[in-house]
């Protein structure tokens, strides 16, 4: 699998966010994506992950891409359990109940969250909801995941734990693109991609 993403310019009205990002992206790389604050690394996301279209270029990927998307904030339902939130999407893809919900505990248990269940999202620090959001990611099974900031506002050992599973993924061969400020992510990428240069 490969994701391509060909001369990508956006603006907004008149305002050039950024102009000719190339790169590619193959399986089982981890890639961040660098740059200031307001230099479009949200906005690039959008457009990989198909939700914008850019003002010129293109993004080439497989029409079977799956793609998964973890927001910087963690979105949760505040009174569903921890098992919930990873047992739904499977339950929506046809999983019977019973194979979905040992499928959840395996994935939770990998993300160190199986003490946390039976535990209602809105308990969660903010460390465990965002491993939360990418082990209900990981269920979707992506071919391309799309973090945006994972490691914002969480405390070092926490943050660690982040891209420790970050790296898991990549490990199964999922494409991880991040953007972040954090030098402890781009540490742990193979390469960066750099945004700023309007
Ligand atoms: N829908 C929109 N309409 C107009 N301007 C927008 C829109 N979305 C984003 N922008 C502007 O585009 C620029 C890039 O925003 P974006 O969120 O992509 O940057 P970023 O690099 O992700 O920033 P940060 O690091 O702060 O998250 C910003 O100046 C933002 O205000």
């Amino acid at each position: 699998m490969r994701l391509e993403a060909e001369k990508l310019g956006h603006s907004f009205g008149d305002v050039v966010i950024f102009q000719d990002v190339s790169f590619a992206i193959d399986s089982g790389e981890m890639v961040a994506l660098r740059g200031p604050s307001g230099s479009g690394k949200s906005t690039l996301l959008s457009i990989l992950s198909g939700s914008v279209t850019p003002t010129r270029g293109r993004v080439i990927r497989a029409g079977d891409c799956r793609v998964g998307w973890v927001f910087q904030n963690p979105h949760g339902v505040s009174r569903r359990t921890v098992l919930d939130h990873v047992v739904l999407p499977l339950l929506a893809r046809g999983a019977r109940r019973a194979e979905a919900e040992r499928t959840a505990r395996g994935v939770l248990a990998e993300f160190r969250l199986g003490e946390l269940t039976d535990s209602p999202f809105r308990s969660l620090s903010g460390g465990e909801a965002q491993r939360l959001m990418l082990a209900r990611a990981l269920t979707s099974s992506p071919d391309l995941l799309l973090v945006d900031e994972p490691t914002a506002q969480l405390d070092p050992v926490s943050a660690a734990t982040v891209v420790q599973v970050l790296g898991s993924l990549r490990d199964r061969g999922v494409m991880v693109l991040v953007a972040t400020h954090d030098d402890r992510v781009g540490e742990a990428c193979t390469r960066s991609i750099h945004m700023g240069n309007r």
